[in-house]
């Protein structure tokens, strides 16, 4: 199938990279022209597991290309993602201008093509985003109405950062929201020999469940860390713990999600909990557990804080600060919100995360970081020894391979606060902390 993919950001650059890979010929349209030189260059604008080999692949075969054009991108496609940001306002509702403004675009590139054209988006929205802004958008754009030359879907995406090429090849659940059976059956075709469960149903339902999954993640993830905390209170292992509690096999507990560790954080999880609060209050229901979320989570990032400052030294080297393993994506990171925090208290920090270039850095993800700490350039370092080497307590923030050395190159006079468990710790000679057991 022909499709067109707008944004070309986490989402988007691994969905058209996937979705070539599969046979579909594929043209990326985004409002950066450095992502769009990128891609036609044969890179990918993302650091992500897969991706890069992926982007090279297809766009020498010519599966893949980029542009800047609305137009272009529209007239040579059946099918359009819409894969555009959807971040929080600051008050918490979501930010739906790119939303708006792409469906705009595409309605008026929709005015001059006759075929039909199916306009599906991928990115989160709210449940009434299709209805109370995409088709209006669209309508008003094209000078026609729904159904005339063009239908609507919701598809929302439920990739992990870090293993997204994997999740988006072996999906658990493919939903799709929609009313309209010629977009149906396109959806069908291009997912078609995807494992997992199909399910199409209404739009606003495919829109809400997406909200769904992501509350559920971070609610568990709080509620590990809440019992992690009281575990170390109580001197109990917590991991070990919730072995035992998974042990109930009656309950079919999924451990995914439950193991105490740090705060959770990303480009989804706190803007979808937002977002689901903001929406709770404007439709007046009272939701005080979903509330109690965000809250929860930032007392995690207290308490490591608390706990840093307790050690009573002040040189703090970061093993990797994106929001988890194999991601260049700073945006939320738990991480960085405590290293701002530990600057202020007067810490000198040192950082290294192989994942993460400044000079690779693009959109919403480098604003981002540059907001948080605008000096980030001169606490990052370009190797695990230098950071080592500077830092009385080092922060092991995730499980990667190259992170598991550290307990080698560390002497006895040196601290290492655990977030992530690492496997070898048994080998330190130092002062081992686990953050929650
Ligand atoms: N990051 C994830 O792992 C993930 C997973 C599932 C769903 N989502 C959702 O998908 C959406 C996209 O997330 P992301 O992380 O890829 O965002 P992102 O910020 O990485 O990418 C968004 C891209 O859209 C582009 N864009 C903005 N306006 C445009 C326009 N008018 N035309 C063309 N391009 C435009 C931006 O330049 C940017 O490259 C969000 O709604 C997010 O909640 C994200
Ligand atoms: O057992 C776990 C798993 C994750 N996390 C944390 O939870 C956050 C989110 O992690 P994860 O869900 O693995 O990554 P994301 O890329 O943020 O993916 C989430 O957000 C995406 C965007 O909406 C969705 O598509 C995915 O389904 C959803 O899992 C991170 O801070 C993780 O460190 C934990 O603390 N414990």
């Amino acid at each position: 199938m022909k499709v067109s993919i707008f944004g070309l950001g986490y989402v988007g650059t691994v969905c058209a990279a996937c979705l070539a890979e599969r046979g579909h010929d594929v043209i990326g349209c985004d409002v950066s022209e450095a992502k769009v030189d990128l891609i036609n260059s044969g890179r990918s604008p993302i650091i992500e597991k897969d991706v890069g080999e992926l982007v090279a692949a297809n766009v020498a075969s010519g599966r893949l290309k980029a542009s800047s054009s609305t137009e272009e991108a529209v007239m040579n496609s059946d099918l359009s993602l819409l894969c555009v940001g959807t971040p929080s306002r600051p008050n918490g509702s979501l930010d739906l201008s790119a939303v708006q403004a792409v469906s705009r675009q595409i309605g008026s590139s929709l005015s001059r093509k006759a075929d039909y054209h199916s306009v599906v988006v991928r990115s989160t929205v709210l449940p009434g985003t299709l209805s109370d802004i995409v088709i209006p958008a669209l309508q008003a754009t094209a000078s026609r109405k729904l159904g005339e030359t063009f239908g609507v879907a919701s598809n929302p995406e439920f990739m992990r950062e870090g293993s997204a090429v994997a999740d988006f090849n072996n999906p658990a659940k493919t939903v799709i929201g929609v009313d309209d059976e010629i977009t149906r059956d396109r959806l069908l075709e291009l997912y078609a020999g995807l494992p997992g469960r199909v399910v199409v149903t209404e739009p606003r339902l495919a829109e809400l469940v997406k909200y769904t999954d992501n509350t559920w993640h971070a609610l568990k993830v709080a509620f590990g860390n809440e019992i992690g905390n009281i575990c170390k209170a109580a001197g109990v292992d917590s991991h070990e713990l919730m072995e035992v509690f998974f042990a109930d096999t009656k309950l079919n507990i999924s451990n995914a999600y439950l193991l105490p560790g740090f705060a959770f954080g990303g480009s989804c999880l706190p803007k979808d909990v937002r977002a689901i609060n903001a929406y709770a209050i404007q439709n007046d229901v009272e939701a005080p557990l979903l509330k109690s979320l965000l809250p929860s989570n930032k007392q995690q990032v207290e308490r490591a804080l608390d706990r840093l400052l307790s050690y009573g030294k002040r040189k703090i080297g970061f093993l990797g600060f994106s929001f988890k393993a194999g991601t260049d994506d700073l945006r939320e990171s738990p991480y960085l919100e405590l290293i701002e925090r530990l600057v202020g208290k007067g810490c000198d920090i040192r950082i290294f995360d192989p994942n993460v270039s400044l000079a690779k850095l693009m959109g919403a993800n480098k604003t981002y970081l540059m907001n948080a700490i605008p000096h980030v350039t001169q606490l990052m370092v370009p190797s695990l020894d230098e950071m080592v080497m500077h830092s009385d307590v080092v922060v092991a923030t995730s499980r990667s391979p190259e992170y598991e050395t550290v307990v080698d190159k560390m002497n006895a006079d040196q601290t290492l606060l655990d977030m992530a468990r690492l496997p070898n710790t048994n080998r330190f000679a130092g002062t081992y902390d686990g953050i929650n057991w």
